[in-house]
């Protein structure tokens, strides 16, 4: 399945609302438009898509609050502006999910959240448990304790972090345009539309170049980059106007909108290459011979009951390699418990796990989507 028909199926979508969007031109939040994409929101919800919102304009709704004019140059002031926003933000969502019953939970995350497993694998569990309650996930950046070096700047980056975190099928980027065109139509009145292209097609840099809008962060270029981090786990992206009317909906019924980005492989295989490069082990896993057909055979998670011994020194949300009784490599996973409390709970029944450690990470020892056979 390709294009724009793999839209119709997909199960779970990270959307994206940009700065220049959001902001009604620099006055502040522009509620009605806000209004209108949680609608869609509740929609996508009701077709039964898993959602996750990132959303920006803290910034743009601080500077408001605080009746400042002009973005702050100094990170001090910025980080302010952020927190003084984020309040806005979160109240304007809250409001408008609840019109639906729906609760809102607020995530703030930054770059250290995502590259340390450990609290990758929080994170991930976090807003996984979030959607399975029917709860709309509103991610920003946490713009207040981040540092230059540290920032994602853009929140195009992080959208696609979260799309690979949660595994999403689609990152959909609504912005003030009406998709990516062949050179910055702010500038060029002839510029033209892309309707759909490869992410890893390296011309479509070039065409991204103009930079970006006052309001917004990276342009089209953080955009085509955050397309391309999105398909390492294979996820589509599209690159959309947020104020075409039911722009959501209107993706979902299978309408050529906006810039589609494709992946260059399977969702599948894409992500057990995207896992396979965090290989590195910390650790083995000494597997029984039916935990090893449940791996090989019916591609299951690896519960405690199935392994007879563990070595090494791996910490949580580490790479193990799970070996069969002989020594041979089975797979490698991302493991959801230390080193000591795995050695208590080996052998065990996942229901023995709580009572043995006095808390449950997860049922599974290394769940199915984080294992790579090997
Ligand atoms: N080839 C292009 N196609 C579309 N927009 C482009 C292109 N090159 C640069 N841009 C600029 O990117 C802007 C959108 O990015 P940005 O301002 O960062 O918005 P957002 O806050 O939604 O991320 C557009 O307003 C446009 O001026
Ligand atoms: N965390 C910042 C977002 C940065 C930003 O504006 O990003 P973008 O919408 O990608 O141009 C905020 O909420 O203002």
């Amino acid at each position: 399945m390709s294009g724009r028909q793999a839209l119709l199926k997909s199960q779970c979508w990270v959307v994206k609302i940009g700065s220049a969007l959001l902001t009604n031109d620099g006055k502040g939040l522009d509620k009605a438009s806000i209004a209108l994409w949680v609608d869609q929101l509740v929609w996508l919800r009701e077709q039964g898509i898993e959602v996750v919102l990132v959303s920006s304009g803290s910034v743009a709704e601080g500077m408001t609050r605080l009746g400042l004019t002009q973005r702050p140059s100094q990170l001090h002031e910025l980080q302010a502006a952020a927190a003084v926003g984020q309040m806005g933000l979160i109240q304007t969502y809250e409001t408008e999910f609840k019109r639906y019953g729906l609760h809102t939970a607020q995530i703030l995350l930054t770059h250290d959240d995502l590259s340390d497993r450990k609290r990758y694998l929080n994170a991930r569990s976090a807003l996984k448990a979030l959607v399975g309650m029917n709860v709309i996930p509103i991610v920003n950046e946490n713009d207040t304790v981040v540092t230059d070096e540290i920032r994602f700047g853009d929140n195009d980056t992080l959208g696609a972090l979260v799309a690979n975190l949660v595994e999403a099928d689609a990152l959909i980027i609504l912005t003030d345009q009406d998709g990516l065109y062949d050179k910055d139509p702010r500038r060029n009145v002839d510029a033209s539309l892309i309707s759909e292209a490869q992410a890893d097609d390296m011309s479509l840099d070039q065409m991204a170049a103009g930079g970006s809008g006052a309001l917004g962060r990276g342009g089209m270029v953080t955009k085509i980059r955050a397309a391309r981090l999105a398909a390492r786990s294979g996820a589509q992206t599209v690159i959309v106007g947020g104020r075409i009317d039911k722009v959501l909906c209107r993706l979902r019924e299978g309408e050529a909108l906006g810039t589609l980005l494709l992946p260059n492989q399977e969702r599948q295989a894409a992500r057990k290459q995207w896992l396979a490069g965090h290989l590195q082990t910390r650790g083995q896993l000494v597997l029984d011979a039916g935990a090893v057909s449940g791996l090989r055979q019916k591609g299951r998670s690896l519960l405690a009951v199935g392994v007879k011994s563990v070595s090494g020194r791996f910490r949580r949300g580490e790479m193990v390699a799970c070996v069969d009784e002989q020594g041979n490599e089975v797979a490698r996973g991302l493991v959801e418990y230390d080193f000591f409390d795995a050695a208590k709970i080996i052998g065990l029944p996942s229901d023995q796990i709580e009572s043995v450690l006095g808390f449950i990470n997860e049922p599974e020892l290394v769940h199915r989507d984080n294992l790579v056979l090997v």
